[in-house]
């Protein structure tokens, strides 16, 4: 079942564009990565999703709803915008405790549900701090606490990643890794790290000039990105990694042959790779060799580009068969 439908939709501020007949639809369960260049419209999107904003034209439906019928969104959508404050004299479980009753949790079950949840962010331990002390990484695992109260069937998250150092980054991955695995929750991200999309996300969409420029499961993406791979070698000597690139001039399903030292970079295609590694190695020892597939860097680039050389790249996310696990 699709819990997002965006049909053609647009949405113009003044004078700038920022969607341009956008759609898109997203299967319940999913874990979808959005990404684009600055400017591209993610916010633009996200705001509409969570019914804080009204499309021009087209149409945008979540969890069966329009999402600006306040009540029915509230219940059932949440959007953590890039910057959430809290009152910093109040403690993380008191700040969820309010979010619970908000949203009408039922008082016998409220504690429960907060320390639940306190457990699922991972600030059990500093729950009866007060949040004016939280690190950023802790405050925003505490916003996305609070986008949990009353299990929501979908989560909206702005760049919830942004700023963050390596470990704050790492528990925050940890904590959308176990919601994605153990609930039934949507989680809608977006982010400029393409690694994190990869890892994280079973769908991705890329967005350029307010349109979608590619979408689908992240490992087609990946994959169809270009048709080549990049074989890494590291050789005996100086010498051998000389002799190698040499040799491999002659090789011709390799290009982009480079020489580093010891070590020697060639793209082929994938089915080559291995003929390539077979001839390099009957002449030379090979110590270590690696062959990468092209990434989702590959998918955006190829996608903005194409987008800007098309007048329209725009088609919806097909998520039935999407069986993507993050990487
Ligand atoms: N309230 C506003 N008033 C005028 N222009 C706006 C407003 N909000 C967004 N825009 C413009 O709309 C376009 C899309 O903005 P949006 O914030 O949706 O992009 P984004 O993809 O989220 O960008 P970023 O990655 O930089 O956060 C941009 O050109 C932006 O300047």
């Amino acid at each position: 079942m699709n819990v997002i439908e965006v049909d053609d939709v647009s949405k113009a501020y003044g004078d700038v564009q920022a969607l341009d007949g956008l759609s898109l639809s997203v299967e319940q369960g999913a874990t979808l990565g959005v990404f684009g260049t600055n400017g591209a419209g993610k916010t633009t999107l996200f705001k509409l999703l969570a019914g804080l904003n009204r499309p021009d034209d087209g149409s945008v439906s979540v969890a069966g709803a329009d999402p600006t019928d306040g009540t029915t969104v509230r219940e059932r959508v949440r959007y953590l915008p890039e910057h959430a404050g809290f009152p910093p004299s109040l403690t993380g479980r008191e700040i969820l405790r309010f979010h619970a009753r908000m949203r009408s949790v039922p008082s016998t079950e409220r504690a429960h549900h907060v320390e639940r949840i306190l457990h699922t962010v991972g600030l059990a331990e500093a729950a009866d701090r007060r949040v004016g002390g939280y690190s950023n990484g802790m405050n925003r695992r505490l916003g996305l606490g609070t986008a949990l109260v009353g299990e929501p069937a979908v989560l909206i998250l702005d760049e919830p990643t942004a700023g963050l150092d390596p470990d704050g980054i790492r528990a925050f991955h940890e904590v959308v890794e176990s919601l994605a695995a153990e609930t039934d929750v949507t989680i809608v991200f977006s982010s400029h790290a393409l690694g994190e999309i990869q890892r994280l996300c079973s769908e991705a969409v890329i967005i350029a000039d307010g349109r979608v420029a590619t979408a689908g499961p992240v490992e087609e993406l990946r994959r169809a990105a270009a048709d080549e791979v990049t074989v890494s070698l590291s050789l005996a000597s100086e010498g051998d990694a000389s002799d190698a690139a040499a040799e491999l001039q002659d090789f011709e399903a390799a290009t982009s042959i480079a020489r580093a030292g010891t070590d020697v970079t060639a793209r082929t295609t994938p089915a080559d790779a291995y003929d390539l590694l077979t001839a390099v190695g009957e002449a030379h020892d090979i110590d270590r060799f690696e062959v990468r597939e092209p990434g989702l860097e590959a998918a955006f680039h190829e996608a903005v580009s194409e987008s800007s050389h098309s007048g329209d790249g725009t088609r919806p996310i097909a998520t039935e068969d999407s069986g993507g696990e993050p990487a």
